[in-house]
Parts: C-alpha cells; structure tokens; sequence
C-alpha cells in the first residue's frame, strides 16, 4: 500500500477552494496541523469561531480530497477556532473555555486527564488502575473514555453491557471495582470500527461529560486519546479539567515524545498535575533483582526540568499486562504486588497535588 506522505495531504488540501476567500486551504493558513498515523489521516483547520457551522461543507470536501490519496483508509478533519485567552470552570486556567459549563459538571468536584506524547505506553492502564486506586481511597470515582478511536477501558475494567437509558437524553454509567465507567465501547458494539467524523469526537466527549448520570463524583478521570494531535488537545482545550497526567516510559524515544506533550501543554497553559513513568524498571520475580532495562532516571529529570511533579514509576510485568487484559486491574488483581503498591502510592500523590491546588485556589479567593 503507498505511504501517505504530509506533502501528499497538503496537495491534497491545496486543491479544495474556501469560497468566500477564492484561495485554497493551505495557502490561506487554514491547516494547522496533519497527523499521520500509517493510513489514517487527522488533520485540523483553523476557523473563525462563528464561521464554524458554515465551513462544514467545506471540512466535508477537505476529507473528500485527503480520502481520495492513494493509501489512505481514512481521514478525519476537524475545525479548530482559537479564541481569545478566557478561562475554564477551574481558577488557573488561561486557555480556551470550555466549548461548554455543563450544569451535570457542577457534582464532579475534580477532572483529571491522563494523556501520552504517542500511543501504547500504558496511558489506559495508568487510568484505569488509578481510577480504582482513587476509589480505593475512597473517593467517588468516574473513568470516561475518551480514546474515541481504540477505547479499552470496558476490557480493563472487565464491563460488558450497555448503559441504561435515562429518560430521552442521559444514560447510566455503568460500574465496577467502585469506578463509574462510560466509554464509545460500552456505547457502539465492541466489533463495530469506530468510524468518527471530526466534530463528533468532541460532541462526542462532551455528552459523555454531559448526557451520563455521573452523580456527585470527587475525581473523574478522563482517558484521552494518544499523542499529541488535534483531537486529544481540542478535547483538553474544550473541558474544564484541573490538569493533565502524561504518562511516558523511559525510553528516549518516548521522552522525546513525551517531551514534546508537556512542552505543547505548557505552552497551552494547561496544568500537568505530574508525570508517571510506566515500564519503568523490570523486577526479577525470583531473585528481586531490579533492571532498568529503557535506562534510569529519565523521567524524573524531565519532571524536574518543568517543575512537575513524578507521581509514580511502575514495574514493567507480564501481569499487569495480564490482569489489564482479563479486566481486573493489577490493583485488584495483585493488590499487595509491587506494581499495585506504585499505582495506589501515585493515586494517593495525585490526591495530594490535585486537592493542594485547589486550597491554594480557595485562599487566593479562586474557583474550587
Ligand atoms: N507496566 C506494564 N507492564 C507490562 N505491560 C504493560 C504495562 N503497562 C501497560 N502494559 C501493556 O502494554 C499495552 C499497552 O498499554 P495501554 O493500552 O494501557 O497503552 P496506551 O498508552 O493506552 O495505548 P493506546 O493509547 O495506543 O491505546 C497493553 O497490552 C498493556 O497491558
């Protein structure tokens, strides 16, 4: 199958025409960003905020034209508006508001989101085994699944079925291990691809923040999808979250990457509340011998670095992979193990950041 190239997107983006300026999409700095992943292509264009429903012929012939690339399967183009600097539902944030200030909000009293700079460091398990961690704590707890495009919390969380409906609009989120889980697997069937078109993912996130009967919650912890694309930060840009937990693994690569996530939250304004290395080290079961296999250290110097703080280093094991798959996660499943004891110890430091900003909130006379 041919390579799909960004110089083959942007052609492609440079032959659909915005009508109401006569000049094409890339010329006139309409596309802020392209992202490739093997055939699947995202890109995003930047619009004028009340332009937005207008241009969604035009976002249609934008994905008509990237679709059209040999190797492409699919394409998904979403519009962007970049207000000006407002503030979200919590103090301290100065980027975007949120899209919406969802009355359903004012019960969940802290949103975390747990992000990656790319995809398969443990960023699900990390929300998941915190989630119950939380709950574990004994916090009310609620895990949306936002990776709209591989949602996994329903299998790591072992949930089947479907949310109940509501009345016409809201649904009951379903629950296990003290955790209120709403994800698009619990909501599509499990063997139905997701196919979403742009401005879906975020309406998308937002019922599942608005239309779930989540009750009082003190922490809902938001699964966002991987990387550092246009729809994980439209999403954070878009919700009023208290902050971001990156997760990374040592290896170089994935600092790089992971690098780039907090630099691109950084500069967005947008609290990290810490850092979690996972894989971080390897623990031979039989002699206790501790191997880093990815190297030592790296995540904690990045934390230092932007003043963020490490909230945990788990074990890379063949069973948290296991206990991920059978859906009881390794807190449950191993709760006395090594890997439980990091992610309870990180849960338990999450508690402390989240709930010292928001004193320190209080007593400037903020939001809480
Ligand atoms: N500490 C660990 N030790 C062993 N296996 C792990 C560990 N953490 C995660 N895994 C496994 O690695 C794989 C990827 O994890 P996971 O799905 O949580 O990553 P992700 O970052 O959410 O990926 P994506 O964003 O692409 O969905 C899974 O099979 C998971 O069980």
């Amino acid at each position: 199958m041919a390579e799909v190239t960004e110089a083959a997107v942007l052609d492609a983006l440079r032959t659909v025409v915005d009508p109401s300026r006569g000049v094409d999409l890339v010329s006139a700095g309409m596309v802020e960003s392209v992202t490739i992943r093997g055939s699947n292509v995202g890109f995003a264009l930047q619009v004028d905020a009340h332009r937005g429903a207008a241009l969604e012929p035009l976002r249609q012939r934008a994905e008509r034209a990237v679709q059209a690339l040999p190797g492409v399967t699919s394409a998904t183009g979403i519009l962007t508006a970049h207000g000006g600097a407002g503030s979200g539902r919590r103090a301290g944030m100065a980027f975007e508001a949120p899209a919406a200030e969802p009355a359903a909000l004012a019960e969940i009293r802290h949103v975390v989101a747990v992000a990656s700079g790319k995809g398969g460091v443990g960023k699900s398990t990390t929300a998941a085994n915190l989630a119950v961690s939380l709950a574990l704590e004994g916090k009310a707890v609620g895990l949306l699944d936002a990776d709209v495009y591989g949602p996994s919390q329903p299998r790591m969380l072992g949930v089947t079925g479907r949310p109940k409906p509501l009345g016409r609009d809201t649904v009951a989120p379903l629950e296990n291990y003290g955790v209120k889980l709403i994800s698009m697997g619990l909501l599509a069937a499990e063997d139905t691809p997701i196919a979403w078109r742009g401005p879906m993912v975020q309406s998308a996130l937002t019922q599942m923040l608005t239309k779930v009967a989540w009750g009082r919650l003190d922490y809902l912890v938001i699964d966002l999808p991987p990387g550092t694309g246009d729809v994980p930060i439209t999403m954070i840009q878009q919700t009023p979250v208290d902050g971001v937990l990156v997760v990374c693994t040592p290896q170089d690569v994935a600092l790089l990457d992971a690098r780039k996530a907090i630099a691109m939250l950084q500069r967005a304004q947008v609290p990290i509340v810490g850092i979690i290395e996972n894989m971080s080290f390897y623990q031979c079961p039989d002699c206790g011998r501790v191997d880093h296999i990815f190297g030592e250290g790296g995540a904690a110097r990045e934390a230092e670095r932007h003043g963020v703080p490490l909230l945990g280093a788990i074990p890379l094991d063949v069973v948290v992979r296991e206990s991920g798959d059978a859906g009881t996660p390794i807190v449950v499943a191993r709760p006395d193990g090594p890997h439980a004891r990091a992610f309870r110890d990180a849960a338990r430091a999450l508690i402390r950041t989240v709930e010292a900003a928001d004193a320190g909130r209080v007593g400037e006379g903020g939001a809480a």
